[in-house]
């Protein structure tokens, strides 16, 4: 029997038990550099300028910065999802320059993100339980370890849910339903790219206090993309603050959200007062 069906967590198995502290880091990145080529125009744009990151395994680590400044492009190409960048990346103790394409694609599945838009990051064709199968059928061993009423009741929904389109449900709802598709996966690494700000404010603290539920029980890694410092806050440890392509600070919150060494950081703590850090517990 698998350690996950042991202890009830979808994260381990008899194979690969989780055991965040001694595990080697999910992610890191060396000199990523990416460029972008504008359609239009043909000249090339450097979204990611020379940044390095390491994510330890079950660690969670934001990155943070305005609109533009690089993050998606970061998180995506760091994770082989997106556009290859120059530089060393080693994901899951594979270099992504050395392994073709079919190990990456067996990789995939253990780094699942969690999008801005829940309702586009869903089919409109499929109901839930439809969309559910389909990712079964995708991967049967991985997800044998969970049927979808539990699987649901991990994200706090009910059964009733499964018959529903995309359209049928609220943002909050459809949000759930992403990170139960995440769940299912058992990835080593979830990557939430703003995972909030599309929701009414009213379900965004139930979404992150979810993401915090999941990372503790699953010990699944965390990166967060975000422009909010506060989400930051009460989620992640370590910070990397961006800055047009560049990673100009970064370190734990609790040093980087107090006493912040880079102006830009300052800008963005004075632009929210309640974002500065203090303890969660
Ligand atoms: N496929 C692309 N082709 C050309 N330029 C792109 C592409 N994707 C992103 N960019 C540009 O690269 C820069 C960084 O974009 P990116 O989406 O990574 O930033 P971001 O910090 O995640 O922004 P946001 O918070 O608005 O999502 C932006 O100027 C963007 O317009």
């Amino acid at each position: 029997m698998s350690e996950a069906v042991q202890t009830g967590m979808p994260g381990g198995d008899a194979r690969h038990p989780r055991h965040p502290a001694t595990d080697p880091p999910v992610l890191v990145v060396d000199n990523l550099v990416v460029d972008h080529r504008d359609r239009g125009t043909g000249e090339v744009f450097r979204a990611v300028d020379h940044v390095s990151l390491r994510i330890d395994a079950g660690a969670s680590v934001a990155v943070v910065g305005e609109s533009g400044s690089g993050k998606t492009t970061l998180a995506m190409a760091a994770t082989g999802l997106g556009v290859r960048g120059d530089g060393d990346i080693r994901l899951l103790g594979h270099s992504l320059s050395a392994i073709g394409r079919t190990q990456l694609r067996r990789l995939r599945p253990e780094v699942q993100v969690v999008f801005q838009d829940p309702h586009g990051s869903l089919d409109p064709r499929q109901s839930v339980r439809s969309g559910l199968r389909e990712l079964r059928s995708l991967q049967p061993q991985r997800t044998a370890w969970t049927d979808d009423t539990d699987l649901l009741g991990r994200v706090r929904l009910t059964p009733e849910i499964l018959d529903r389109y995309p359209h049928q449900l609220s943002g909050g709802q459809a949000q759930r339903v992403c990170i139960a598709r995440a769940l299912l996966m058992r990835p080593r690494l979830i990557v939430a790219d703003e995972p909030t700000s599309g929701l009414d404010v009213s379900v965004q603290a139930d979404v992150l206090a979810l993401l915090r539920q999941i990372r503790s029980s699953t010990g699944a890694a965390l990166l967060m993309i975000s422009h909010d410092l506060a989400v930051v806050r009460s989620l992640c440890d370590v910070v990397h603050v961006m800055y047009r392509g560049r990673v100009v600070e970064a370190g734990p919150c609790e040093t980087v959200l107090v006493a912040p060494e880079h102006e830009y950081t300052r800008e963005l703590l004075a632009a929210m007062p309640g974002a500065r850090w203090r303890s969660r517990r």
